[in-house]
């Protein structure tokens, strides 16, 4: 850890605090997390009605490249691990095309 990054504390409890109202926030923002991925998933049913209609394939290689593209950018805008932050967005175009599969099944 760099050491003029770390908060320096007067005793343990006021470090436990700190660590307990991170967590919190912490919580807070995985709920977030959660309901925003359902709603990028929930839109899957419109756009597997549309390229089945225009008949197009679900996955669209030239969309995903440019949506990593555009995400590598806001990660290094926010400083954080581009390459992490991209694994995460590989899963989020895998639950969206697995879904769109699911719609069409049905
Ligand atoms: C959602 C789409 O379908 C697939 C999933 C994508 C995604 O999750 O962003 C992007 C491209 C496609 O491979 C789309 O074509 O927009």
């Amino acid at each position: 850890m760099n050491k003029d990054n770390i908060t320096i504390f007067k005793n343990k409890s006021e470090a436990q605090s700190l660590l307990n109202e991170s967590r919190l926030e912490i919580d807070k923002i995985d709920e977030n997390l959660i309901e925003l991925f359902a709603r990028r998933t929930a839109l899957s049913k419109n756009i597997v009605s549309a390229k089945k209609y225009i008949n197009v394939p679900i996955y669209d290689k030239n969309r995903e490249k440019e949506i990593q593209n555009k995400i590598k950018n806001l990660a290094n805008d926010k400083n954080i691990d581009e390459n992490i932050i991209l694994k995460i967005m590989n899963l989020l175009f895998d639950l969206n095309k697995f879904q769109q599969e699911k719609f069409l099944e049905e």
